[in-house]
Order: structure tokens, then C-alpha cells, then sequence
């Protein structure tokens, strides 16, 4: 790990009117690192995901990135073109469900393709070659290629959004509950391929679940939430097998047996 942090989140708050969804937020994301945000239904954790995102406008707080030329500026801080430009490319957002993430009525290729040709490759040959290549690596057949996502099982269609996602070699990547809408044996096998993507790549990752044996197979560190605050933090092995917090305890306790 390098010692500074690629992102840092600081006292976070987003209130819905008088109504407070997240607040009191502060923690740093070092390079390569998985980070999981935990707790029940409500306790605010897509709120604050998508406060980090820039996804939705926070109340106060501030969210630093680092940036490639080593800038560390707040989010708000940087022009809407260059924003959008990291939400393109350094940057990944794998939805709980595929629809948000992917053009249902492009085809598989094209969906991968649109990534790089927003970082600027224009050559068509290339493009189909490297969108070829992604679909291998997310265990998507290439003769699929001219298909479109409609025609996936949602196993297939959360493998393509994870491919249209890593194609640019972002540096950051946030997840809601990726694999929250699977059939179980179908969970496992995203679960893995994530899995060994994100070491092999090197990625940063801010997974939001309420699965904790999803948090424990993909993060090394973890914030617990309960109603909109962070009752517990440290390295998901710690929280897992010997949770301080009552809340925590509670979660980890109503784990089923497997
Ligand atoms: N747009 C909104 N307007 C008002 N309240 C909202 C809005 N979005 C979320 N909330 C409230 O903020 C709280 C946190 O919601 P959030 O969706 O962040 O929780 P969560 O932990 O992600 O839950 P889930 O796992 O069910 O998605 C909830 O009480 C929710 O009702």
C-alpha cells in the first residue's frame, strides 16, 4: 500500500429535509483497497455511497480524490467536464441491478466499447478487440458479442456491466449490492470473478451489503452503519469475529449457519 489515500471521506453528512441520512462520515480509501459498508435495510449506506459517487448532493462534509497528475481537490471543487470525465474513467459504478448500469438494447460489445471510446479510442477494429477480450474475461462467450443484454440471464448481465466497468482500468470502484439480485449459486460466481478481478487489477472498491459473508469474501476493512451513523469500523476480519458494538453483534449474530 502507499501512504496516501486515493480517496478521503470527511464528516459526510446528507440530510432529506430535517430527515438525516447519513452524517458524521470520515474515513480514508488507500489504493487498492476494499472497503465494505454494512448494515440493515434504511441505515444509510447507499445514501452515503452515492454522496462519495457524486450522485447525490451531500449537506456537508468533504469527499478529497486523488487524482492521476496527484491533485487531491474535493469533488465539489472540480469543473462538471472534469467530473464526468472520472465518472468515465477512473471511476466504475457496478448497480445491484444491471439495467441501471448497461444499454439493454446495445449489444454486448457495444456496451463494453462505449467505455473506451470515452477515453478516446476510436479505431473500430481495436475496440472490437478488446471488448472480445473482457467478455472472455468475464466468462461471456465471444460469439455473444453482437447480442444485446436483453438476451442475458442476470448472471451474464452483471458480468457485462463488471466488464463495461473495468474495460477503462479505472482506478476506483463503487458497488451496490452487486450481487444482491442473484440466485444464490449464480452470486458465487460473480462473487469470484469480482474477486479476482479486483486483485488482479489492483482496484479500490467501496462495496455497499447487507451480506456480510459478501463483505467478508471481498473487503479487508469495514464500516458498520445503524441509522445513518458509523457504530463500528476496522478490518473486516476483526469486526466480523469479534464485533464491539451491540448493533454489530446483533448483525453478526443473525448470520444463518451455512
Ligand atoms: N430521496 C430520499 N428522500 C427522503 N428520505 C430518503 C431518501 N432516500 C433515502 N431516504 C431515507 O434515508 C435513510 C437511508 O436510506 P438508504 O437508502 O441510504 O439506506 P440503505 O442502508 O441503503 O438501505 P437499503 O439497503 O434498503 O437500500 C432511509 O430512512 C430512507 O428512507
Amino acid at each position: 500500500m502507499t501512504t496516501s489515500p486515493i480517496l478521503s471521506v470527511r464528516a459526510l453528512e446528507k440530510r432529506y429535509g430535517t430527515f438525516i441520512g447519513c452524517t458524521d462520515v470520515s474515513f480514508d480509501l488507500w489504493p487498492g483497497e476494499v472497503l465494505a459498508i454494512v448494515g440493515e435495510s434504511g441505515s444509510g449506506k447507499t445514501t452515503l455511497l452515492n454522496c462519495i459517487s457524486g450522485r447525490l448532493d451531500r449537506s456537508s462534509g468533504q469527499v478529497l480524490y486523488r487524482m492521476r497528475d496527484g491533485r487531491f481537490p474535493d469533488l465539489d471543487d472540480l469543473s462538471e467536464a472534469e467530473r464526468r470525465f472520472l465518472m468515465r474513467t477512473d471511476w466504475g459504478f457496478v448497480h445491484q441491478n444491471p439495467a441501471d448500469g448497461l444499454r439493454m438494447r446495445v449489444s454486448a460489445g457495444a456496451n463494453v466499447g462505449e467505455r473506451l471510446m470515452a477515453v478516446g479510442e476510436r479505431h473500430y477494429g481495436e475496440i472490437r478487440h478488446t471488448a472480445t477480450e473482457w467478455l472472455s474475461r468475464v466468462e461471456i462467450a465471444a460469439e455473444r458479442i453482437d447480442d444485446q443484454p436483453v438476451a442475458f440471464s442476470g448472471g451474464m448481465r452483471q458480468r457485462l456491466q463488471i466488464a463495461r466497468n473495468l474495460v477503462t482500468r479505472p482506478r476506483l470502484i463503487f458497488m451496490d449490492e452487486p450481487t444482491g439480485g442473484l440466485d444464490v449459486s449464480v452470486q458465487a460466481r460473480v462473487l469470484d470473478l469480482l474477486r479476482s478481478l479486483v486483485s488482479e487489477l489492483d482496484l479500490a472498491v467501496i462495496i455497499v451489503t447487507h451480506d456480510l459473508a459478501v463483505a467478508r469474501l471481498l473487503s479487508q476493512r469495514m464500516i458498520v452503519m445503524k441509522s445513518g451513523r458509523v457504530v463500528e469500523s476496522g478490518l473486516t476480519d476483526r469486526v466480523l469475529d469479534d464485533p464491539r458494538h451491540p448493533y454489530t453483534q446483533l448483525l453478526v449474530a443473525s448470520i444463518p449457519e451455512s
